[in-house]
């Protein structure tokens, strides 16, 4: 995809014209406790002596009419538009602006007339973390809020359907990542980079995490409090833990633990392992990362398990699969249930149909299709990733998929220019979308149904575009709330052929 030119097709994501806050402070101590507090009323747009991300900032108020695609108020501002993060349509409200180069920050300073929709956010950490951006609303809130912007996205191909919500809306990821370092007084901390930045929040808790998850990092911070092993310092790149990355089977109990450390050597590895596997009975693998590069990649390449077998299994869809640490699995997997019944009802499966699932994974989608089709052919640019749908596929009895490694892209080129044929294409790529050489030979493939399963409604709108140029309608649309208490969303949309 990058290398096309003026094809319509941008990298994913929302330009932001304000500068995105680098280290955001709390303002819990007045933004709700301090609802139509007027007591710093008289210093409207005056000059705030404190500093905001190097710019002097001003205190000015605003009043929110707006929400951009991220969950932040839009404001007006000396005839600047303003994205706020956590300000709330109607609501009026004291905000700190500040302006570097070209950017513009705004935060809440006070909220002045709060909104009905405005609570005060479960998460202690929330203000800072920005991990999560609207556990200040309601969940009906959160709701509309999603409903609104897939209506707004999907407008010119058809009317989305009530987007399917989850009754408990946290504990839900089954996978956790938490970085470690060691805070100005040299203590050991361990939680969440701040919004687009490096700077560590310290934390205990996330509450869309799976509890079992946090409980285990806490005890891997108490042990680095009490040991000789060392957090990695990014700016020194000294010391040896960078981070845990976690991952449950939520159905199985299954857990994995991955421990992302900047050196192969592992001095005390011994009594690590037993005193976690003491505390823990539960963690069913642990595995060694190592990651010595200076980079904001997560995982690095070597990879060594501790004890285990290295993988987790989990059921989903009635199937079983096994997981490798640097797979792709979905995070919520009770909302994953709904949206792989919703990709499996819209590609209208009779037993005999040809089905590509194209980026996928471990091949969760494709198993579960594979049950109603005549035969599946997965692909996906993961080595790992195809490894376990291959094993997935065996563990299942399934005789009539396979799955190779590959772009997506230029498999179907390939299957297209051979001339061969598919009836059914579901295709669930990554943020950024899908591409034009995929696409095109979507076109010349003609199957039937085109399933498009995406975590970005933004890049898919844009990929719709495309296939509804070239022959497809959209025949449903239906979004899926994968990731509460974020502003993201999950959309599945049918197409048919035309003709
Ligand atoms: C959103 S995930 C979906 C995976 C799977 N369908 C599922 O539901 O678990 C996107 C997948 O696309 C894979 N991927 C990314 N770029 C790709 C490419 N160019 N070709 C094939 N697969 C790709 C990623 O490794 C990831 O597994």
């Amino acid at each position: 995809m990058n290398k096309r030119k003026n094809n319509g097709y941008k990298k994913s994501g929302n330009k932001p014209r304000n500068k995105p806050n680098r280290s955001e402070k709390p303002y819990g101590k007045h933004s709700q406790g301090s609802r139509g507090d007027s007591k710093s009323k008289g210093k409207r747009n005056a000059p705030d002596k404190r500093k905001r991300g190097g710019g002097k900032a001003v205190t000015a108020e605003v009043t929110c009419s707006g929400l951009t695609a991220e969950g932040k108020g839009i404001a007006q501002w000396e005839g600047k538009e303003l994205e706020v993060p956590h300000l709330l349509p109607g609501e009026k409200a004291e905000v700190l602006v500040s302006k570097q180069g070209p950017y513009v920050n705004a935060e809440v300073k006070r909220v002045v007339t709060p909104a009905k929709e405005r609570v005060e956010p479960p998460c202690p950490y929330y203000y800072q973390c920005g991990g999560c951006q609207l556990q200040h609303m309601t969940n009906n809130a959160q709701d509309r809020f999603k409903q609104r912007t897939i209506d707004k996205l999907m407008k010119p191909f058809g009317k989305p359907q009530p987007i399917l919500t989850m009754d408990h809306p946290y504990d839900y990821r089954n996978k956790s990542h938490t970085t470690f370092g060691l805070n100005q007084n040299r203590q050991v901390i361990g939680g969440l980079y701040a919004q687009n930045s490096h700077e560590i929040i310290p934390m205990d808790r996330c509450l869309i995490h799976d509890p079992k998850a946090d409980e285990i990092v806490n005890t891997i911070k108490d042990y680095l409090k009490n040991s000789k092993m060392q957090p990695y310092n990014e700016d020194t790149g000294q010391g040896f833990l960078r981070h845990v990355l976690i991952k449950v089977g939520k159905v199985s109990g299954e857990i994995m633990v991955v421990l992302v450390t900047a050196s192969s050597e592992f001095k005390g590895k011994n009594n690590f392992v037993k005193a976690l596997r003491k505390a823990h009975p539960e963690i069913t693998t642990l595995l060694m990362n190592v990651n010595n590069k200076k980079t904001s990649m997560v995982l690095g390449d070597q990879e060594k398990v501790l004890f285990g077998k290295g993988t987790i299994t989990d059921t989903l869809g009635g199937m079983e699969f096994e997981i490798s640490a640097k797979s792709f699995y979905q995070i919520n997997p009770v909302q994953t249930e709904k949206l792989y019944g919703k990709a499996i009802e819209m590609a209208e499966l009779k037993g005999n149909e040809t089905v590509i699932d194209a980026y996928c994974g471990i091949g969760t989608i494709g198993l579960i299709a594979s049950q109603k089709a005549g035969n599946v052919i997965g692909v996906e640019l993961n080595k790992d990733a195809v490894r376990d749908a291959i094993r997935n596929s065996k563990r299942n009895g399934v005789k009539n998929a396979r799955f190779y490694q590959g772009d997506a892209g230029e498999f179907m080129v390939n299957m297209a220019s051979k001339g061969e044929k598919a009836d059914v294409v579901i295709m669930d790529p990554p943020r950024s979308g899908s591409d034009e050489a995929f696409l095109s030979s979507v076109v010349k493939l003609k199957p039937k149904r085109v399933v498009y399963v995406s975590c970005n409604p933004e890049t898919q709108a844009r990929d719709l575009k495309y296939l509804v140029k070239n022959g497809y309608q959209v025949d449903g649309i239906q979004p899926v709330d994968m990731f509460p208490q974020t502003y993201h969303v999950e959309s599945v949309v049918k197409l048919v052929r035309k003709d």
